[in-house]
């Protein structure tokens, strides 16, 4: 060995961070290390194999088949693990095995230091990856060669998990990786056989390499190789013959989630387009999901060949909560991101696999609404972009969506608007809903007193992407959704107000009227009586064409300059303050009093003013009157 190669380097800080959180939190559940190097060495075998399918000039075809190899040593006490897949570079080997290179690695360190509580979940989630080795072992060797390098130009980088590591330029005769975990005393355990062809077949038997153990003589001398695994790509197994708890084993090992999956959807086609899909709906959002920019998508393969991770094209953004395969026999293997962009077989593909997530959904929640409503929690809130990003599917996604309601008293969203159809009241022509700032905040909004009063249902809409959505959901079987907080001339229609006018205070409330409008004037569109109301004394409307509140909130809070809104002032005249004020005979004082009230109704419906202090102001000058 050449000495003068042998270099130290300290490892990046995070990962020294990674390491002591790990070493200390995933104790409990060590084994884990091996599922982590058993699948480091599959994805690269899979690369390998991809490189030399795509680029046969630069990759020569291996004699030996791909494998992995475990050897088992009790003498030395070390496991080591052989692959015969694509290597590392030394460039390669220093940004993966010495620093944390993915980008959203950092963010989650941050998570996991605040969320001391939820660490073990989340490290679950993450997958730990090859630094999970230093739970179980005092050192680690690996060596390591890349494909396409020639001379045997091999790597030997070791560490001993506390803050450095060495690298040293070693002559390596195969191409591939070996790793050798030298265990600490406590941990001989994983030298039995028996164990680890129980973490094997627990973590990765659906890995479709074979994963092989060393079988020895007396002597101690290797003799042979068994297979462990079954090694077969689970998705290309007839469903029949796939058990509940395989394709569960599979998710765990696609998605690295601790929990099982809700559901899947396994599809073997064949005809004019063939390939396998199989799409997994989880239980929970993972912590990387509410990002519409995160990775998602689903794992691509071309004739079983592994492509890439997270290939988007497959399936819209408001499914990317959906994990999965897709496994294609008619694209080309050396097929690019660009490339999936724009090819037609893509988009078709797209179409067909959206229908059957949303198919297996609508399923889903007829078959076990529990399920479904468990889906919804966790999950309902990016299927809502649905309704503005996916035209073609609206409909179906209209039936999948589920509200709070006024008639419901919980916050949970569980009222499907079938339902809500039914329960519509005599003359009911449209659905009522209300979008507010928070499900609390929708309860006690004014805009419902009617409703409440005559049993009227109302969807109470709360979510961040409600508003943008109802822009899109303007009708469901042929019912329009209005919005309470809108003029709506059909409600006006529907309810026959209880105190009737007489000839002589209709003159009186009309001049009221006209006062009203004199004093705000251009700050209001339009001033009118209301038989809305109950126990509030004034209210503000938009204008049915015009924006409502909460867009001009999420214009604002997006930085977008929006017109200030001008409201319809709507007056509750049997209100007993209203009443009073008729009745005062200073003008001065009017004025004071339905600036305040115009003002008040305005904090009702925006939770603020832009003048808090003219408005305090008032109501002081009132009360000392
Ligand atoms: N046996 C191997 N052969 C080739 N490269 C490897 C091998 N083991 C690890 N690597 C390289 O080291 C990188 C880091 O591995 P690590 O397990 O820490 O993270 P990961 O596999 O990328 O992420 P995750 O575990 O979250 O899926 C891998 O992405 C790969 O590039």
């Amino acid at each position: 060995m050449d000495q003068k190669t042998k270099k130290t380097h300290v490892f990046q800080s995070e990962v020294k961070q990674l390491l002591h959180l790990m070493i200390h939190s995933l104790y409990s559940n060590k084994e884990i290390f091996l599922r982590e190097v058993i699948s480091n060495s599959s994805d690269a075998i899979e690369k390998l194999r991809f490189s030399q399918l795509s680029h046969p000039d630069q990759y020569k075809k291996l004699i030996n088949p791909f494998k992995i190899q475990i050897s088992l040593d009790k003498k030395n006490h070390t496991i080591t693990v052989i692959d015969n897949g694509i290597g590392m570079t030394k460039d390669e080997i220093i940004n993966n095995l010495g620093t944390i290179a993915k980008s959203g690695t950092k963010n989650f360190l941050e998570k996991l230091q605040k969320n001391k509580k939820e660490k073990n979940d989340f490290i679950g989630q993450f997958g730990v990856g090859f630094y999970s080795t230093f739970i179980v072992a005092k050192k680690v060797s690996v060596y390591t060669r890349h494909a396409n390098l020639k001379n045997k130009q091999g790597l030997l980088w070791e560490s001993e998990g506390k803050g450095t590591y060495t690298l040293e330029e070693i002559p390596i005769q195969e191409i591939g990786t070996q790793i050798i975990l030298h265990l600490k005393s406590t941990e001989h355990e994983f030298l039995e056989e028996w164990k680890i062809k129980n973490i094997v077949s627990k973590y990765s038997d659906h890995i479709s390499i074979p994963i092989e153990i060393s079988k020895y003589d007396e002597k101690k001398k290797i003799i042979s190789w068994d297979q462990i695994n079954k090694a077969k790509a689970i998705w290309t197994i007839p469903k029949k013959n796939i058990t509940k708890k395989e394709y569960q084993e599979f998710y765990t090992y696609l998605t690295k989630d601790i929990e099982k999956p809700l559901t899947w959807i396994h599809n073997i086609i064949e005809g004019s387009q063939e390939y396998i899909s199989l799409m997994y709906i989880p239980q929970k959002s993972t912590w990387d999901m509410w990002n519409r920019e995160n990775k998602h998508g689903l794992k691509l393969y071309v004739k079983n060949v592994y492509v890439m991770d997270d290939a988007t094209q497959f399936l819209p953004n408001y499914l990317r909560f959906v994990k999965g395969i897709i496994d294609s026999q008619d694209l080309p293997l050396n097929i690019s991101r660009e490339i999936l962009q724009d090819n037609p077989l893509i988009k078709n593909l797209r179409k067909i696999l959206t229908k059957r997530i949303l198919m297996s959904l609508t399923t889903l929640q007829e078959k076990e609404p529990k399920k479904y409503q468990k889906f919804w929690n966790n999950f309902g809130i990016i299927l809502k972009e649905g309704i503005a990003e996916d035209t073609e599917n609206k409909n179906i996604i209209s039936n999948l969506l589920r509200f709070s309601s006024l008639h419901m008293p919980q916050k949970e969203q569980n009222l499907s608007l079938k339902n809500y159809l039914k329960n519509f009241v005599s003359n009911q022509e449209k659905i009522y809903f209300l979008t507010s700032e928070s499900y609390e905040a929708s309860l006690n909004s004014p805009h419902l007193e009617i409703f409440k009063e005559n049993k009227i249902d109302v969807l109470l809409l709360s979510d961040r992407v409600d508003e943008w959505m109802m822009n899109y959901l303007l009708e469901f079987e042929n019912k329009k959704f209005q919005s309470i907080s809108k003029t709506d001339l059909s409600l006006e229609k529907m309810i026959t107000p209880k105190k009737n006018i007489t000839p002589e205070n209709n003159q009186q409330y009309t001049s009221f009227i006209e006062k009203t409008k004199n004093i705000l004037k251009e700050k209001v569109k339009d001033v009118r009586i209301t038989h809305r109301l109950t126990n509030t004394p004034v209210i503000v409307v938009t204008d049915s064409n015009d924006m409502s509140t909460q867009m001009a909130k999420l214009f604002t809070a997006a930085g977008q300059t929006v017109p200030a809104i001008k409201y319809i002032l709507e007056i509750n005249m049997q209100h007993p303050l209203i009443q009073k004020i008729i009745n005062i005979k200073s003008e001065k004082n009017i004025l004071i009093w339905i600036e305040m009230l115009f003002e008040q109704a305005i904090l009702v419906e925006k939770g603020n003013l832009e003048n808090p202090n003219n408005f305090i102001q008032k109501i002081n000058q009132l009360l000392l009157n």
